[in-house]
């Protein structure tokens, strides 16, 4: 079968590195129809315990560009949902699709780190997935078992901040929450996994089924998908929208859209597989709250995704190092097994083993699913293939075990914060930013402050899915229309943010990391690409200050000369530009980053102080 199980590579002259660093961008086609409203859940105490500090983070870039102007483009027939938004970290024009030469500038950022090629990798990580990882991952709260969670958090226990009293006062907030509070659950989904692991077919044959994408459009691409001789990309092209992808057959951006099911409704981010957008998926990812991690079962293709080099493993650590707490595995091309219960159950075992002891999930929020994106097999409907009915019982199918997630704790109550990962004007309504509200809410009216250019501006309408609404909350994805601020003060990885309590701008910062498994030890000057919600920026690792004990956090050993792979630490970072960061105490969702170097991820890490802040600098206010 065409496409099954190949390893997409990218010509070379597509993925060179040229220009030092892109700022990000996103592409937004919100429509009037088919708009989805979310609704926003108060999780319940179980719920909340479970999900310590796993909740969906914004975009962030601080990068002088100038705002790209353009009218929104409108929604074709036949688009799944009311919203479909590409996240990705290139530096292209919003209303632009992506290029793969945008695209791989991430990596060229990555390459040129410090003035210096680390794009081979030789003095930077290979593999995240080290025997003593999970110890390390345990040290950075992400344990899987609940009562290890709350001991290795404690320590960093969000402070609850007050939020503004203004707002408070002009509409009756928690009431407006409530009443969006209705039967169903708002939540963000990541699909992740190895290259042509047949995530955008899966996705896409899952919005056929649900109706989100109608039978002409449908029909359309499989006949241009054809023609290109790609016929068994046609589901893929549902959430695969520019020429390059679709010529290609290679996901670069992170597809944004919407579908509901029973219990709830779900805003799907499609990443990125091939190694070369991982900061793409890492954009996604940091959005989502939850994840489904398809894996390709056909024989040779699931072990080359799961051993080294191969990207299961990565997006999956990445994934439970941005706070992703739940994950659906997607056993998906069964049919090329004979829907092999054997097959079905190795695979199972070995990456069941590797979610629960290596990267931290919780045994209970780690499910397992038999599928076939092509052929639709075990979707929203239960199977009907005799050779997995024969087996596969009770059976569960991918939608079922989608309405069993729990949506995360939404940090209403927290200062309002919102990354913006557009600028644009709009026909009729000006100036616009976009972006998620990561914390607090919004309404018209407000005052906010932008950071870095610390300009006050004043919010004209709030839109999510291009329906004016009376406010927004964290976790929603809203268009802003602002006035009173030259639109020049705004970039994309500015943050609005509440005037009492404005975000904190960094050039330097204390964090704990805990390191993959890096093949070259981490010494002082190493240089690393620091990725925060959608923004990379240059960094170094400025002063080593003390080695942890991965398991309990104490300081064995004070000012290390090198830090090796597996191993935890507090180091300083050197950002190159001032960014917009949260401390982890107090947005737990926002106080997350990764390093990576040479392309590959190489630790995560916590936000636990601002060591200096530059508020104007490099142009950036
Ligand atoms: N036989 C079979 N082929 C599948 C299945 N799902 C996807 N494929 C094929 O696998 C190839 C890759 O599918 P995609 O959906 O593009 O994979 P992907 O994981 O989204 O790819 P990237 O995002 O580029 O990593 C296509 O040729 C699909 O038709 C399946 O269940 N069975």
């Amino acid at each position: 079968m065409p496409g099954v199980g190949s390893d997409k590579q990218l010509p070379a002259s597509e993925t060179a590195l040229s220009t030092p660093y892109t700022a990000p961008t996103s592409y937004t086609v919100p429509t009037a129809a088919a708009v989805v409203k979310p609704t926003i859940v108060t999780p319940s105490a179980s719920s909340v315990k479970a999900t310590v500090g796993f909740l969906e983070k914004e975009d962030t870039v601080v990068k002088k560009q100038t705002p790209p102007v353009s009218p929104l483009p409108s929604k074709k027939p036949g688009d799944a949902g009311g919203l479909k938004l590409k996240v990705s970290v290139a530096n292209s024009p919003r209303s632009s699709p992506k290029t793969v030469q945008q695209q791989t500038n991430v990596k060229k950022a990555e390459g040129a780190v410090g003035g210096m090629d680390v794009r081979d990798g030789d003095n930077a990580g290979r593999e995240m997935a080290g025997s003593n990882l999970r110890s390390a991952v345990e040290m950075m709260g992400l344990e899987g078992d609940e009562g290890t969670i709350q001991s290795s958090v404690n320590s960093m226990k969000p402070v609850a901040t007050p939020k503004s009293k203004s707002k408070a006062s002009r509409l009756d907030v928690m009431a407006e929450y409530s009443k969006r509070h209705g039967d169903k659950e708002l939540l963000n989904l990541v699909v992740i996994g190895h290259v042509d692991a047949g995530k955008s077919t899966l996705m896409g044959h899952l919005l056929y089924q649900l109706g989100s994408v109608n039978k002409k459009t449908m029909h359309k691409y499989e006949q241009e998908s054809k023609k290109l001789g790609k016929s068994s990309f046609a589901f893929a092209w549902v959430l695969d929208e520019t020429e390059e992808e679709r010529t290609r057959g290679v996901t670069m951006d992170v597809a944004q859209t919407r579908f509901e099911t029973d219990k709830k409704i779900v805003t799907l981010l499609d990443a990125p597989g091939h190694k070369d957008f991982i900061p793409n998926m890492i954009t996604g990812t940091s959005q989502a709250d939850v994840a489904v991690l398809v894996i390709n079962a056909t024989r040779g293709e699931f072990e080359t995704g799961f051993d080294a080099g191969g990207q299961t493993r990565e997006h999956a650590l990445l994934a439970r190092s941005l706070g992703v707490g739940q994950v659906i595995v997607a056993v998906n091309k069964m049919d090329t097994i004979d829907w092999s219960q054997e097959r079905y159950q190795l695979i199972t075992k070995k990456l069941g083993q590797f979610l629960t002891r290596q990267a931290g999930f919780r045994e209970a929020d780690v499910t397992f699913v038999p599928c076939s994106g092509l052929s639709g097999e075990n979707l929203s409907r239960p199977p009907a293939v005799p050779e997995l009915v024969a087996w596969y019982t009770p059976a569960t199918t991918l939608v079922e075990q989608i309405d069993k997630l729990r949506p995360p704790v939404r940090p209403i109550d927290k200062p309002f914060r919102l990354n913006v990962s557009d600028v644009f004007t709009r026909v009729g309504s000006g100036f616009n930013v976009a972006g998620r509200v990561g914390s607090g809410f919004v309404q018209p009216g407000d005052k906010v402050i932008i950071m870095p250019a610390a300009m006050t501006a004043t919010v004209k309408n709030v839109f999510i899915d291009d329906a004016p609404e009376a406010v927004a909350f964290a976790g929603d994805q809203v268009n802003i229309t602002l006035s009173g601020v030259d639109m020049v003060n705004v970039n994309i990885g500015s943050c609005l943010c509440d005037p009492s309590s404005p975000t904190k701008s960094a050039t330097r910062i204390r964090a704990k990391i805990v390191i993959f498994n890096i093949a070259v030890p981490i010494t002082k000057g190493f240089p690393v690409v620091f990725h925060y919600q959608s923004i990379n920026e240059p960094a170094v690792i400025k002063r080593l200050l003390s080695q942890l004990n991965r398991s309990t956090g104490e300081v064995v050993k004070r000012k290390p000369r090198c830090l090796v792979k597996n191993s935890s630490a507090v180091v300083e970072i050197e950002l190159e530009r001032s960014l917009c960061l949260e401390l982890y105490t107090d947005f737990k969702d926002l106080g997350r980053f990764m390093l990576r170097s040479g392309g590959h991820t190489i630790a995560a890490g916590l936000v636990e102080e601002i060591v200096q802040s530059k508020m104007r600098q490099n142009g950036l206010s």
